[in-house]
Formats: C-alpha cells, sequence, structure tokens
C-alpha cells in the first residue's frame, strides 16, 4: 500500500506537467491513511519513512517539495520498480494486472490539454463528492467509453480499485447488501474494471484526490453497489435467502406460546451455599406440576430422590434414563431435555449463569426463553442478572430478584499446607485439575499419612461419584478425604471442612491457564454447607505462591456476562442446508457458524465438538440429515479413540437399518492399575452412548437398552470398588503426548509429596556417602 502510493507519489510528481495540487492531495491522503490504519482493512502498512508523516503541506512549502523529490528519487524508484500487487492466494480474482490493462495504452493519454487552477479544482472536487451515487452509476453506465487519463492518474486509480477490492470495511459493508466475503473479491474485481472502462476525469480525479484508502473506498462503495444489484442479482438472492435462513436474531420469537403466557421470573441471586436453591425448590415442590432444570445429571439424581423421600412424586428424565413415577406432577431433569412444549406451573432453573457457557450455554437460554411455566426460578451467581433483565424486557416477563448472601462466610487459611500433603486433614478436599493428579495425591496422601481418599472427577459416572461422595460424607469408615477435580464445585452435598487447592491452573485444551476466579469461587464454595458436619467453611492452597491468588479470586466481583449462547434447532439447519443441498455436513455447521447472524447479547456456542463429530460419520452412507444432527449431540469424548469407535459403529448400524449392538464385552473384575480403570472409564461412557442415542432415535434401533443399563450399572459398582483400592501411578488417556505441564512456560506442576520424599531420600543417602568417603 504504502509501495503503490510511493509509486503514484513518483509518477505524479515526474510527469510533464507536475500537478502540485493533485500530489498534494494525494499526499496528505496517504498521511492521514497511514496514520490511521484501520484494523478491518487487510492492507498492512509497511515500515515507512518518517519524512512521510509530515503535516499536510501547504502550497508554498509544497514547492520544496521538488527537492524532497530529489532527495527520496531513489527510495521512490525502488519501491515503484518492486511494486507488483500481492494477491491473497485464497481469492478467486487472478492476473488483476492483466485484466485492468485492456485499453490501458488507449485511455492514457500523452500531455493533458487543460489544467485547472487550485480553487476550481476544489469546486470540482466537491461537486463530485456531493453527487448521487446512483447518478454516477447511470452516467457510467451509459458511457461508452471513458476519457483519456494521464498516466499518473491511471496508475492511482488502478491501485484505488485494487485496495478497494482488498479492503475490509468494503467487504463487511457489502453483507449488508447481502453480498458475501467470498464473492466480494470477484466482484470488486468486475466493478474495478467496469470502473476503469467508463469513467470521465471528473470522478478520476477525484479519486486521485483522496488517494487509495478509505476516502475512496467510501466514495466507491454505493457506486459498487448499484453495480452490484444490476449485474449480480442472482448471487445477491442466493446469498440473502442463506443468509436469511441462517437468522438467529431475535430468539424469543421462536417460542410463540411462551411469548404468550404472562410469565413471572425470580432470580435467586448470591454466591454458593446460600441457600438458592433450596428456596427454588420449595416452590417446586408446593407447585401443582413442576419442572426442575439441572446442569448435571447428577444434580438431577440427587433432586429426585430429595424431592421424592420428601413426599413429591417426581420422575427423573436425563439423557440416558427416563424413570417414570407413577402419578407424579414433577420432573427433575437435565436442562437439555426439558420440553418447552409442556405446560408448567414452576420450573427451576439452576446454574442460570451456565448461559455463558461456551459449549452447553445455548440449553440454558432455549430453556428460559422457552419454557411455557407461570412461574420460573433461575439460581445462580449474579453475572448473568443483567442480561437476565435484557431478555425480560424482549420477553415482557416479570422479573423479580432475590438476592443472597452466603450463610456463614468462607474462610481463607494463610498457613497453606506449606507444599507437603502430609497436612491434610479429615474433612479436606483437596482440588486438583487433571486426573493424573488427582490420582498422585490419593497415592501420596495414602501411603505417607493415615487418611484415605475417595475420588470424584468429570469422567467417572454420576452413579460412582455418589458413591464417593456417601463414602467420604459417612463418618463410620476410614475414608475422611476426598481429592476431586472441578467436578466437585457443583452438585454433590459434601460433609466438606477445608478445600485445599492443589494448584489453581489447568490444562484449557491448548495449555495452561489460570483457573479463571468465578470457577475458584464456586469450589471455595463447597466447605462448609449449611446442615453439613462442618457448617464453617475453610479454603487454603497446597503452597504458599498460589495463596495471593485464591485470595484475589475470592475477592473478585462477578464479571458481567455480555453474552449468552445459542445454538440453531434442526428446523433451522434444515433450512439452510436447502441452500447448500450438495454441501457436507460438518462443511454445513462451519458455513452456517460464518454466515448466521446474531443479535448483540447472543453467541453461537461452539460447535467444534459437533463438527468432529460430524466429519467422522461423514463417511457413513445413509443417514438423513436430522440423523446426522443428532448424532452430533451424543455425548462421547472426542479425545478417546475408543468412544469415537463405537460411536462410529453405531451410527453405521443404525444407518444400515440393523439392530445397534453393544458389542463390548464385561470385564470381570475391578481395575488392578491405571489403564484396567481408564478402560472402566471408556466401557461406561460407550454404554451411556448407548443409551442416550436409545432415548434420542427410535428405540426399536436398540433392542440392548437393558443389557446396555445392567452392563452400566455393573462397572460403575466395578469403578467404586476399583478407586477404594486405586494405589497405582496415574497413566494418562493420551500417554505419549507431550503433557499440557510442559507447555506454559515458567509453570511447574507442584511436586508432590512422592517426589519432595524422593528427592530427600537422595538427598540423604548423598550425604551419607560423603561422610563415608570424608576421612575421619
Ligand atoms: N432454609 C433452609 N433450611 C434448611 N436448610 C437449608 C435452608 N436453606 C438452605 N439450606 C441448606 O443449605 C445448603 C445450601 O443451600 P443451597 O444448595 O440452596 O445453596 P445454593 O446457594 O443453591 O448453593 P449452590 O449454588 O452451591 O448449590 C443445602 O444443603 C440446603 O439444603
Amino acid at each position: 500500500m504504502a509501495r503503490g502510493a510511493a509509486k503514484c507519489l513518483f509518477f505524479l510528481y515526474s510527469s510533464k506537467n507536475r500537478n502540485f495540487f493533485t500530489v498534494r492531495n494525494l499526499f496528505s491522503g496517504c498521511l492521514l491513511h497511514f496514520s490511521h490504519p484501520s484494523k478491518s482493512s487487510p492492507c498492512n502498512f509497511p515500515e515507512i519513512p518518517t519524512q512521510l508523516q509530515l503535516p499536510p503541506l501547504h502550497f508554498t512549502t509544497f514547492r520544496k517539495f521538488g527537492i524532497f523529490a530529489e532527495f527520496h528519487r531513489h527510495w521512490f524508484c525502488s519501491l515503484a520498480e518492486n511494486d507488483k500487487p500481492v494477491l491473497d492466494s485464497t481469492e478467486s480474482v487472478q492476473n488483476e494486472d492483466e485484466c485492468n490493462k485492456f485499453d490501458e495504452e488507449e485511455r492514457i493519454s500523452k500531455p493533458e490539454t487543460e489544467i485547472l487552477g487550485p480553487e476550481e479544482e476544489r469546486l470540482n472536487f466537491a461537486q463530485t463528492a456531493n453527487r448521487d451515487p446512483v447518478e454516477i452509476y447511470k452516467e457510467l453506465k451509459d458511457t461508452p467509453k471513458g476519457e483519456k487519463q494521464s498516466r499518473s492518474d491511471w496508475d492511482t486509480l488502478t491501485e484505488i480499485l485494487r485496495c478497494f477490492s482488498k479492503s475490509g470495511w468494503a467487504s463487511n459493508q457489502a453483507l449488508a447488501v447481502y453480498i458475501g466475503a467470498s464473492f466480494f473479491p470477484t466482484a470488486a474485481h468486475k466493478f474495478g474494471k467496469f470502473f476503469l472502462k467508463k469513467c470521465n476525469t471528473d470522478l478520476v480525479k477525484y479519486l486521485v484526490s483522496l488517494g487509495p484508502g478509505d476516502g475512496a473506498d467510501k466514495f466507491l462503495f454505493p457506486i459498487f453497489v448499484e453495480y452490484c444489484m444490476e449485474e449480480f442479482p442472482d448471487e445477491i438472492k442466493r446469498f440473502r435467502k442463506m443468509v436469511e435462513s441462517a437468522d438467529m436474531t431475535k430468539p424469543h420469537t421462536w417460542f410463540p406460546f411462551a411469548r404468550v403466557m404472562k410469565r413471572k421470573i425470580v432470580y435467586h441471586c448470591g454466591p454458593t451455599n446460600s441457600g438458592k436453591t433450596y428456596n427454588a425448590l420449595q416452590r417446586f415442590m408446593e407447585a401443582k406440576k413442576g419442572v426442575y432444570c439441572s446442569p448435571l445429571r447428577l444434580l438431577a439424581m440427587e433432586v429426585f430422590d430429595k424431592v421424592n423421600a420428601l413426599g413429591v412424586y417426581c420422575s427423573l428424565l436425563t439423557g440416558q434414563e427416563k424413570k417414570d413415577f407413577p402419578f407424579s406432577n414433577h420432573v427433575a431433569c437435565t436442562v437439555e431435555m426439558v420440553s418447552t412444549d409442556e405446560l408448567y406451573d414452576v420450573a427451576v432453573i439452576d446454574e442460570i449463569q451456565m448461559m455463558a457457557d461456551p459449549g452447553r450455554g445455548y440449553a440454558w437460554t432455549r430453556a428460559l426463553l422457552g419454557l411455557k411455566a407461570d412461574e420460573i426460578h433461575l439460581c445462580g451467581d449474579p453475572s448473568v442478572l443483567n442480561l437476565v433483565r435484557q431478555i425480560c424486557a424482549d420477553t415482557g416477563d416479570e422479573l423479580e430478584e432475590l438476592h443472597y448472601e452466603r450463610f456463614k462466610p468462607l474462610v481463607v487459611e494463610a498457613k497453606t499446607l506449606l507444599g507437603d500433603l502430609k497436612n491434610v486433614r479429615s474433612g479436606d478436599c483437596i482440588v486438583a485439575f487433571s486426573r493424573r493428579e488427582i490420582f498422585e495425591v490419593k497415592l501420596a496422601i495414602e501411603k505417607y499419612t493415615k487418611h484415605r481418599c475417595c475420588v470424584i472427577y468429570g469422567a467417572l459416572p454420576p452413579e460412582t461419584r455418589r458413591h464417593q461422595a456417601s463414602l467420604f460424607n459417612n463418618q463410620d469408615n476410614e475414608f475422611d478425604v476426598l481429592v476431586a477435580s472441578d467436578a466437585v464445585g457443583m452438585g454433590l452435598n459434601l460433609n466438606i471442612r477445608r478445600i485445599v487447592f492443589y494448584n489453581l491452573s489447568k490444562y484449557n485444551g491448548d495449555k495452561m491457564v489460570p483457573v479463571p476466579a468465578s470457577q475458584v469461587k464456586q469450589i471455595a464454595g463447597r466447605a462448609g454447607r449449611r446442615g453439613s458436619r462442618y457448617p464453617d467453611g475453610l479454603t487454603t492452597t497446597l503452597h504458599l505462591e498460589d495463596l495471593d491468588y485464591l485470595i484475589e479470586c475470592l475477592k473478585k466481583p462477578f464479571d458481567d456476562v455480555k453474552k449468552v449462547g445459542l445454538f440453531p434447532f434442526f428446523e433451522q439447519v434444515e433450512l439452510f442446508a436447502g441452500q447448500l443441498p450438495d454441501m457436507k455436513f460438518s462443511k454445513l455447521l462451519e458455513k452456517f457458524g460464518e454466515n448466521c447472524r446474531l443479535d448483540g447479547i447472543y453467541f453461537l456456542c461452539q460447535h467444534l465438538h459437533i463438527r468432529k463429530i460430524a466429519n467422522m460419520l461423514e463417511k457413513v452412507q445413509g443417514l438423513s440429515l436430522e440423523d446426522r444432527f443428532n448424532f452430533c449431540f451424543a455425548p462421547v469424548n472426542i479425545r478417546d479413540p475408543k468412544a469415537m469407535y463405537h460411536l462410529l459403529r453405531f451410527a453405521s448400524s443404525y444407518a444400515q437399518e440393523l439392530p445397534v449392538n453393544i458389542a463390548m464385552g464385561m470385564p470381570k473384575c475391578a481395575a488392578r492399575n491405571d489403564s484396567e480403570l481408564l478402560d472402566l472409564e471408556t466401557r461406561h461412557q460407550v454404554l451411556s452412548m448407548y443409551l442416550w442415542l436409545s432415548n434420542h432415535f427410535e428405540e426399536e434401533r436398540f433392542p440392548f437398552v437393558k443389557k446396555a443399563e445392567t452392563m452400566a450399572t455393573d462397572i460403575a459398582q466395578l469403578l467404586g470398588e476399583s478407586l477404594v483400592k486405586a494405589c497405582w501411578k496415574p497413566e494418562s488417556r493420551n500417554a505419549g503426548k507431550s503433557k499440557p505441564q510442559e507447555k506454559e512456560d515458567g509453570y511447574q506442576r507442584p511436586m508432590s509429596i512422592i517426589k519432595l520424599r524422593e528427592k530427600k531420600r537422595q538427598e540423604n543417602s548423598q550425604n551419607a556417602q560423603q561422610l563415608e568417603k570424608a576421612p575421619a
């Protein structure tokens, strides 16, 4: 870009008539452009000599430009010689220079015949700038052939049009008139050819005075739009249809029945352990008909048990299980499973802040927008309160806000565990953020202290987690320490006296990052629950170095969330697919993500996970679009090749209309090492997936549901037994791959007690050897 401008300056200056005014205008236009590089502009400005950053030149000083140009002639020349338009390899336009040369020689005048004075020129420019673009376009269209231009003007104009075709701003603006980003370069290129062929001197002089960049882009854009409307009506229509079919604006209008209801939303807003869920559940149980929406299967099970124990008949509905209680009018379900067709008196949506979850947020948004309930109780921290207010304004629902405080303040223990797991005490929960660390900690504690540990982490089935929780809560056994991942932050009622953070960084799939403050609060808040054995909660860290970050997180107010998640229904994807009939499903999802329109407070939930499954299933023939869409939501760990293999197998059988087999044996005994434990986890996940599929597809195609249920229960049991006995070194599911801990510079996993001991032992033996060697 700087090169192009420099080239233009040089040509202008060196042209015979030395049109100073034009040069000055171009020069100041360049200055303006250089000093305000816009982010959206695809042009990256190279380093330019400081001389170019002069203040705008005045005519008197401009005469000196001759000297300046002499000095910098070499620079201009070298740039001009080297200047070749750089075309993006992805761009559809090719050989731009050649295309622009259609009648170049013919259109370049020798000496200019008429030289306008500066005042006249200024007036001309003002007139041109104010002209109606429609009129300009008409004039261009009706002109058989444009006027002759000087070589320098021609070159500048070519550069201006080249910049226009690369302008991010123009490409963005073009979307508004349904010219897609992928079509824009072609359209802009054709427009450039058209313009070069037809333009008159006034237009050229004015554009040259603006120079390549923002000003010229803005002047050309409406003319370009007129041109496109006439030249590319089919492309515009097609893109418009595609965009309209990916329109996700005004999501509250997707639920017309909920919109005609007069709903009352009650936001129970506060930190953990403040009684939010308790109060919401009171209303749920009082109602004639109620639904409780849970973030986890585990929590749905807890509520199901609790409510039934209190004499209110309640059913359970999760992706994997349906337990219909006869005569029940209440249901505890996972939020993805809640029906927006059923009418309820009271609905509870727990952990409403998860609307902002990058992957699952859409399920909470859907529940809030779509539930047909007279009263909807939202429980959560204050981070989404402002957005809920906005959404209620859109839906017309009444909003009541109830603010809560923690029953008893959480106390931070400044002493920490001084880096030594020997300092754990009964009632402690050590929180680590990877499976490997969890087992290392368990191993160390059990080896070097008298405590026994229960473990809870995400890959364990809910039944096993509950079993471990009850083992820990029960005082009549030796299991008095819990080692858990962030999975402990939600859903379980645990008798935790103190939460100890083993570390405060976790792997985010790419690198180690600090655990977000909101998550630290949620986990720390599990200590000292009302009604538990330890009503006064304590929290601390293993290492003194981590303590400041813990305190900082706990002190930090909740950040206001700016956007919440959305995801299209199948019908929307189907409509979109209609515009791109030959596109593969995974590509279709990607295209949808690129082209969908959203209102400011919504984002499209991450669909990488879904696309990965879609990609794998591309090779399965005979699945309908709807089948593919549904298979993509199956609960599978996409990083576990065994689990992915089974999903592929299930989908293939389903596509061939064969009964879907489990085709997986049952282990005979509990795990004896970590790889057997991992295998049990995978087997349970596969069975869970089978059950999920049987609930989401025609059930008769999955004839082994009962068997899968029995196997899943047995494996959960084996997992429980294995965990009680587990005393081995953990393995990684991705053995052989680089350890996440090594990825982030400066991050070091805290040394486990074992390593510390080993280090000490080595030091001691070295000292002993030295003593032996030393002369008496
Ligand atoms: N009024 C009450 N009477 C008896 N127990 C209560 C009362 N309020 C809350 N509790 C108990 O206190 C504990 C914490 O309450 P609750 O689960 O409602 O808190 P919360 O704010 O929803 O916390 P979290 O977000 O961590 O779930 C629960 O065990 C609950 O049963």
